[in-house]
């Protein structure tokens, strides 16, 4: 059933997909991997688990993003799967983020693309018909707490290094309104209103409290808590469970849908500036010389 998904990607035409690949696994089911996206199915229980393999932290690179809005298409309009478990290849690091770099140095039409990219991801993955699950495996800043947030559950690995939250403030910039709308179905108004003028990021313990994560657990049990969690969603019939979804997200995501092309033109505009140019190069420049 496509309650939710079925919208269109608009993107740039052309933008190389890596060396993808689908071959068929072990259970017969198909696994499709890109460059960046790895695929491992399991169509025994309906279940795809997508981990992000963008290293060194997994930071949201337009191409990065295609892949990701490509495979999560695939996988929507296949009826085998009707769950996803989203993790993260890369030790450490859930994701790092959007890409720093894809917003500094250049000009307005690459801005307007990568935000239309942005966009997309968080429609699909905020719309979506399947259960999302996260396995939060490691630090989750800004756009990777929001990938997070737009599933249905999210375990956190118990690392005070994993802190997950919208820290956009810190970098002098701003979440949009879609961002907070998200976190504040999440956590609420008067938690979302201090964690987003602070840009907190929450270590595991105070994310559970204040809301950000369902379930904190030891690290090498996260996979099969997600596993576990996601067989208690799947028992509830697809129907009502999608239409409950859609219920509870549907204006949440109009919200950004009825005003798209107006929110790409403030990102562009926002992010031309040159204070905000100089505040990013600043933030860049210091996350290069922590290791020095
Ligand atoms: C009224 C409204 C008006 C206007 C509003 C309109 C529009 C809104 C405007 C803007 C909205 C933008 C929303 C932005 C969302 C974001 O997601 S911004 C990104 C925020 N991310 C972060 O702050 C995380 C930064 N990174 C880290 O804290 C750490 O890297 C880490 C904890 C993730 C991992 O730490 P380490 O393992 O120690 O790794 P390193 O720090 O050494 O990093 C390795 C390497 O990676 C580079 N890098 C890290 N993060 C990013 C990133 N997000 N983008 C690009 N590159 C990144 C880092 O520089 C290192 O590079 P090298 O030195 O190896 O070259």
């Amino acid at each position: 059933m496509a309650l939710l998904a079925g919208r269109t990607v608009l993107l740039r035409a052309g933008v190389r997909l890596g060396a993808e690949a689908a071959t068929r696994g072990g259970n017969g089911a198909r696994r499709f991997a890109s460059h960046r996206v790895l695929v491992e199915p399991d169509a025994a229980a309906g279940i795809a688990t997508i981990k992000l393999k963008n290293p060194p932290v997994n930071s949201l690179s337009l191409e990065f993003l295609t892949e990701l809005i490509i495979c999560l298409e695939k996988l929507e309009n296949d009826k085998t799967f009707r769950g996803i478990i989203l993790t993260s290849d890369c030790p450490g690091i859930f994701s790092a983020g959007l890409d720093l770099r894809e917003m500094c140095g250049k000009n307005p039409a690459h801005y307007a693309e990568y935000w239309r990219a942005v966009q997309e991801i968080w429609l699909k993955l905020y719309l979506s018909n399947m259960v999302l699950v996260a396995a939060i495996n490691g630090a989750s800043p800004a756009g990777g707490c929001l990938m997070a947030l737009t599933c249905d559950y999210r375990v956190l690995a118990d690392n005070p290094r994993y802190r997950i939250g919208l820290n956009e403030t810190l970098l002098g910039i701003i979440a949009p309104f879609w961002f907070k709308d998200n976190l504040v179905n999440t956590i609420g108004h008067r938690a979302a209103d201090r964690a987003l003028q602070l840009g907190l990021l929450f270590p595991p313990t105070e994310a559970l409290q204040v809301g950000m994560v369902d379930q904190v657990v030891p690290e090498d049990q996260i996979h099969s808590t997600a596993l576990s969690v996601m067989s208690q969603w799947l028992a509830i019939p697809d129907h009502a469970r999608q239409l409950t979804k859609s219920m509870m997200r549907k204006a949440t995501a109009d919200h950004l849908i009825k005003q798209r092309e107006a929110d790409i033109q403030n990102f562009v505009s926002f992010i031309s500036k040159d204070s905000i140019q100089k505040s990013l190069q600043v933030y860049l420049e210091k996350l290069k010389q922590k290791k020095h």
